[in-house]
């Protein structure tokens, strides 16, 4: 069994080690800094308290995805395009392409790319890059995927390297529960450079993120998504479980990096907007994070 991983970044990374630590053959394509220190001493894997070197190949060239069984494309949602298609004239026939991403649409969008159908993943786990080549998991390690011809054999190869494989019905509205966290929370993180234990504690910060929720759900409800489980407990939650945490878009403009925000409010604006449902809650949220991104100097400490 061959996997390959398109972006061996935090999620990649992660996802990269328990697949090769379960003995498959694995490679991860990278930046080249990341590539060289995997090289020349295996990725470092920081969970649940130790420290592992492990032994996989890593390489800058996205032609490394051929021959691969599975692909998990685990690029950011801004790089969805640019990476389809490097990988794209690599694909083997009967390679099963994984988009390992938050957002909602990026399965779709790459499909439209690397002209094959992508399995649309919801991905519930806490990694980051710790340095090059150095990936650190901080919880969790589940994915969903919905009911498709691969779903079976992605399911029997992914849970015996320990990496729980829920098949669901509605994993598309798995993967929008988990946006609405996102328009929740991250744009407002960004702009107040907060964490979220001392965000929630900002004036009538609890009514933009109930505003926000009502409106992502209305979009929701206009496309026929059925969002599963109490959202507004899930996002009562977050506060609770991580109050310490940036947002990963607060994090992506502290490290001066585009953010996903296109994907996440922006994504709820511009179909808000096809629909008919209003969205100003996350219109401003989305503007206040895009005039962010236009700032020359975001660097700041986080
Ligand atoms: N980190 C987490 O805990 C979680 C992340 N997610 C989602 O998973 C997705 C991936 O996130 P994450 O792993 O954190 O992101 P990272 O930025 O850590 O990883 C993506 C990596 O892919 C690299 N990359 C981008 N394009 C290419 C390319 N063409 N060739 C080679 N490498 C490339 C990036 O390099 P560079 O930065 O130089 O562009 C980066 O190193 C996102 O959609 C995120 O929202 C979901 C759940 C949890
Ligand atoms: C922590 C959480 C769920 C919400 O902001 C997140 O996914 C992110 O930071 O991107």
């Amino acid at each position: 069994m061959k996997i390959a991983v398109m972006g061996a970044g935090a999620v990649g990374c992660y996802y990269g080690a328990k697949l090769a630590q379960h003995g498959y053959d694995v490679v991860l394509i990278g930046r080249p800094q990341h590539v060289r220190a995997i090289n020349k001493n295996g990725l470092h894997f920081e969970s649940g308290g130790t420290s592992t070197m492990i032994a996989l190949a890593a390489s800058i060239d996205p032609a490394a995805v051929a021959g691969a069984d599975i692909v998990l494309f685990c690029v950011k949602s801004t790089d969805t395009a640019s990476a389809g298609a490097a990988i794209a004239p690599h694909l083997g026939a009967h390679t099963v392409v994984m988009s390992l991403q938050n957002g909602v649409d990026n399965a779709e969008r790459l499909g439209a790319i690397i002209g094959r159908s992508v399995v649309p993943t919801v991905v519930y786990v806490g990694a980051g890059m710790a340095g090059d080549g150095h990936v650190a998991h901080f919880g969790r390690g589940d994915l969903v995927i919905g009911p498709n011809d691969a779903s079976d054999m992605i399911a029997q190869t992914l849970r015996p390297a320990g990496i729980p494989v829920e098949i669901s019905k509605n994993a598309q509205g798995a993967l929008w529960a988990k946006m609405i966290l996102n328009c929740a929370y991250n744009a407002l993180s960004a702009v107040s450079r907060l964490p979220y234990g001392d965000l929630a504690k900002g004036e009538g910060v609890m009514v933009v993120i109930e505003n926000v929720v009502a409106e992502c759900l209305g979009v929701a409800g206009a496309l026929g998504i059925i969002v599963p489980g109490d959202v507004r407990e899930a996002v009562a939650g977050i506060i609770k479980t991580m109050p310490a945490q940036y947002s990963s878009t607060a994090q992506d403009l502290m490290r001066g990096k585009p953010s996903e925000i296109d994907y996440l409010n922006g994504y709820i604006v511009r179909k808000g907007g096809e629909m008919g449902v209003a969205t100003p809650a996350n219109q401003v949220l989305y503007t206040m994070v895009k005039l962010l991104e236009m700032q020359p100097e975001q660097t700041v400490q986080g």
